[in-house]
């Protein structure tokens, strides 16, 4: 199985990391970047390491190397720290990234589509969500996906079990609608081990409402808390998206919050998908409050509204 990386930043760079690492899920990865030269020193970097991997040839090519890749991940594109989308007070957050990405987009869908016309294409690049959106208005298929909020429910999971003394592993905590700003908590199916996460708050004295702020605040600006200390989240997103991948490839039918197009909200956003061959295959609304709810169509609405804009521009 071949898989394709576009772009070798330091998101795709942390991405074919994990993937060497998790091994043995395909055969060949080829990285491809704008920068040519750095495409090829991040592939030499990894090729050296393989010899301690189950069995992956790794190498830099151009997009008529993604012939029959099976799955291509896309992380090209400007971050929040060079787009100027650093900022905890501005409520665009990552959507300031949309006119600098949907032109990088409209660069590198008609050589990928024409390249592999087959593959399953998974968008990682900021903001993510409109820009699978874009992509499958462009690829006219349906397997496109986004890694949506999938980090975001893993961060809502490490906060909760930091707060509750559990390991993160056995907190089952979802966010859903957009991966930005609007995003939703839904603390309200929030478990662990089949308790609810409001029983065991209270249990040690607390409410919600006393950790909600600071939780949600930690986990909807995390990427800028990473970049002021980094200068770009990558290894948190390199993990999610090669264990992405080996879901698609393995066929898995894994249960994760990844944005597709769900034709009820009429653009692409998170909800509980089921990930498998042919990017996700099912959707569902998870259950909600009506508040949750009411915040989930409002996130929606600006999805829909930034996908449009994307498509416009790419035009
Ligand atoms: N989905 C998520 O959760 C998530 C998490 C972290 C970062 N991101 C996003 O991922 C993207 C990449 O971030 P990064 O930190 O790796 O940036 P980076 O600047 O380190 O890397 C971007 C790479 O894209 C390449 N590139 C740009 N235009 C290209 C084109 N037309 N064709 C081929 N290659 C091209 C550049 O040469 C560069 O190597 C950003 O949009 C960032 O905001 C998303």
């Amino acid at each position: 199985m071949k898989v394709g990386v576009i772009g070798v930043g330091a998101v795709g760079s942390a991405t074919l990391l994990s993937l060497v690492e998790r091994g043995g899920m395909c055969r060949e990865v080829v990285v491809i970047d704008r920068d040519t030269a750095r495409a090829d020193g991040v592939a030499a970097d990894m090729r050296y390491a393989t010899p301690l991997s189950p069995t992956v040839d790794v190498r830099s090519g151009d997009y008529a190397d993604l012939a029959d890749a099976a799955v291509v991940v896309i992380t090209a594109g400007v971050n929040e720290k060079a787009g100027g989308a650093t900022k905890r007070s501005d409520s665009h957050g990552r959507l300031n990234l949309l006119k600098a990405n949907a032109r990088v987009y409209a660069d590198i869908l008609p050589q990928l589509i024409e390249a592999a016309p087959d593959a399953v294409l998974m968008v990682v690049t900021d903001p993510p969500d409109p820009l699978a959106d874009l992509t499958r208005h462009w690829v006219g298929h349906d397997r496109v996906f986004s890694t949506g909020t999938l980090i975001d429910s893993l961060r809502f999971r490490v906060q909760l079990a930091e707060r509750l003394r559990v390991r993160p592993r056995d907190v089952q905590a979802l966010v859903v609608g957009e991966h930005g700003t609007s995003e939703v908590f839904l603390w309200s199916s929030a478990m662990v081990g089949g308790l609810p996460v409001t029983g065991l708050l209270e249990q040690d004295g607390r409410t919600i409402e006393d950790v909600r702020a600071d939780v949600e605040n930690d986990i909807r600006f995390a990427n800028i808390t990473i970049i002021e200390g980094t200068g770009a989240s990558q290894y948190g997103i390199g993990a999610v998206s090669a264990r992405l991948v080996e879901a698609v490839l393995r066929d898995e039918r894994a249960v994760l919050p990844v944005a597709a197009y769900s034709p009820p909200y009429g653009t692409t956003l998170s909800l509980t998908s089921v990930l498998g061959a042919g990017g996700v295959q099912q959707m569902h609304r998870p259950g909600m409050t009506v508040e949750e709810e009411r915040a989930l169509d409002h996130s929606a609405a600006i999805l829909r509204d930034a996908a449009g804009q994307a498509i416009a521009l790419a035009a």
